[in-house]
This record gives structure tokens, sequence and C-alpha cells, in this order.
């Protein structure tokens, strides 16, 4: 039986720059490494990287995860905190209870196939109708740690991406700001350029503790970079 991989190769490998992508995926460690671990994607490695030297994803916690598509962010989420999802295949009976707590909450503009434990929701971030929905099933608790790999659609023009990207940021950072709990945790992805200075001077004004992080799993030419926010400082 042929891999969602495979599958993909055979339908799309017609145009050289397919063809291209495709060499390029074969040559990628990390798209490896995700095959063989049943990762929906290599972005997968940049998050299990981060929570290997900060540690923030705690089990017992409640995790929003923007621009969640194809699911590799909240697979790694679901695999730490419900590990006992993640290895059965029958109908998960008592689901309330055996979530302990956790609540994962994952949102993107694209369908997500369903993850062990975790709440879909498909709209679009920047839309407050999508936000109430993220509001609605958060029901008065409060996030402890909230995920942004959000990209903008690249235009292939840095500087546009960049701002669309530093926008998505700012985005994140304002929902943040209303449903983080003191001393939780904000992970966002951007693309370098010249205002990003002034988003993480931003950051450095809410939370404990701001790093500039490039996991190994980003490509080396890529102008993409993560801050990672620690020790968020509710009401300041
Ligand atoms: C790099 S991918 C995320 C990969 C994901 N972290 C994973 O591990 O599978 C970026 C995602 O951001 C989503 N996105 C971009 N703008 C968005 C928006 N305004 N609202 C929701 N999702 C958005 C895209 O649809 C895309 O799926």
């Amino acid at each position: 039986m042929k891999s969602t991989w495979q599958k993909f190769q055979v339908r799309y490998s017609s145009s050289p720059s397919s063809k291209r992508w495709i060499a390029r995926q074969d040559r990628d460690q990390f798209v490896k490494k995700a095959l063989s671990q049943n990762y929906r994607a290599r972005s997968a490695f940049k998050l299990l990287e981060l929570d290997q030297k900060y540690n923030f994803i705690k089990p017992g916690s409640v995790f929003i995860d923007c621009g969640a598509a194809p699911g590799g962010w909240s697979q790694v989420v679901s695999r730490k905190v419900l590990p006992e999802f993640d290895t059965t295949t029958e109908e998960i009976k008592d689901f309330e209870t055996k979530l302990n707590g956790n609540l994962i909450i994952a949102v993107d503009l694209l369908t997500i196939e369903p993850i062990p434990g975790v709440n879909v929701i498909q709209g679009d971030f920047t839309h407050i109708s999508t936000q109430q929905k993220v509001k609605e099933l958060l029901k008065e608790r409060e996030a402890d740690v909230i995920l942004s790999d959000m990209a903008p659609n690249f235009s292939g023009q840095r500087f546009i991406d960049h701002v669309k990207s530093m926008e998505l940021c700012e985005f994140s950072l304002n929902f943040a700001e209303r449903v983080l709990k003191s001393g939780g945790t904000f992970l966002c992805k951007f693309l370098m350029g010249e205002s990003d200075h002034e988003f993480r001077n931003n950051l450095k004004t809410k939370f404990d503790i701001v790093r500039h992080e490039k996991p190994q799993a980003v490509r080396k030419k890529s102008t993409e970079g993560y801050f990672m926010c620690l020790g968020y400082k509710k009401n300041k």
C-alpha cells in the first residue's frame, strides 16, 4: 500500500518545479524522520526541539495551536500530554475524563484531519468569529501555551512576506493578551525583516524571557525564525 507521500509523488511529479521540490524533500532528513515517526509535517521537529530546550509542553494544560494544518505541532502536543490516545485504535470512551485537564485547540484556514484529543476549528484566526469559537471551547479557562506557526501565502517578495508575517504575529499576540494566563508561554513564527526587532521589543515588555530561535529543522536559507516567550506578565 502506498503512503500519503508516495501517492503525492505519483500525482504531482510532472512539472519541473514540483520535481525540484520532491527531490529536495527526498534529501531532507526531517521529511524522512517525519515519515518514519508518522508526523504529518517536518515542522513537528521544530516544536520538539524547542520543547526539549524549554520544556513548556506540560500535562494538564490548555494549548492553542494557530496555523495548525496539517497538524504536526498538534500531534507533538497530543503525543506528549495524551500518550494513551495516540496508541489506541479503538473508539475513545469516556473522552472528557481521559483528557485529564488537557485542552488542545487547533485552528487553521485549511482542514485538519482528526488528531486524538485535539479540537479542530477551521477558520481565519484574524477574524473575531474564529477567535470567538476558540473562546467558547476555553469555557472560561485561560491558556497555558499559545503557539503560532501561521505563515502567509508566500509572494516571493521578501519585504511583503515579512510584513504579512508580522501582521499574523500581531494578531496572535493580541489574542494571547486576552486569553493567556499569567506565567504562560507564547511561541510565534516570523519571517525576519525590518520590523521584527520592534515586535521583539514589544514582547520583552510582556514576557520575562524572549528568545529568538531558529530550530535545526528550519531550512538554512529560510528567513523564518521563532520568538520563544516565557513567563507572561499579565496586566502589565
Ligand atoms: C507552516 S504551516 C503550519 C504547520 C503546522 N505547524 C504543522 O506542524 O503542521 C502554516 C499554516 O498557517 C495557516 N495560516 C496562515 N494564515 C492563517 C490565518 N489567518 N488563520 C489561520 N491559519 C492561517 C496556513 O493555512 C498554514 O496551514
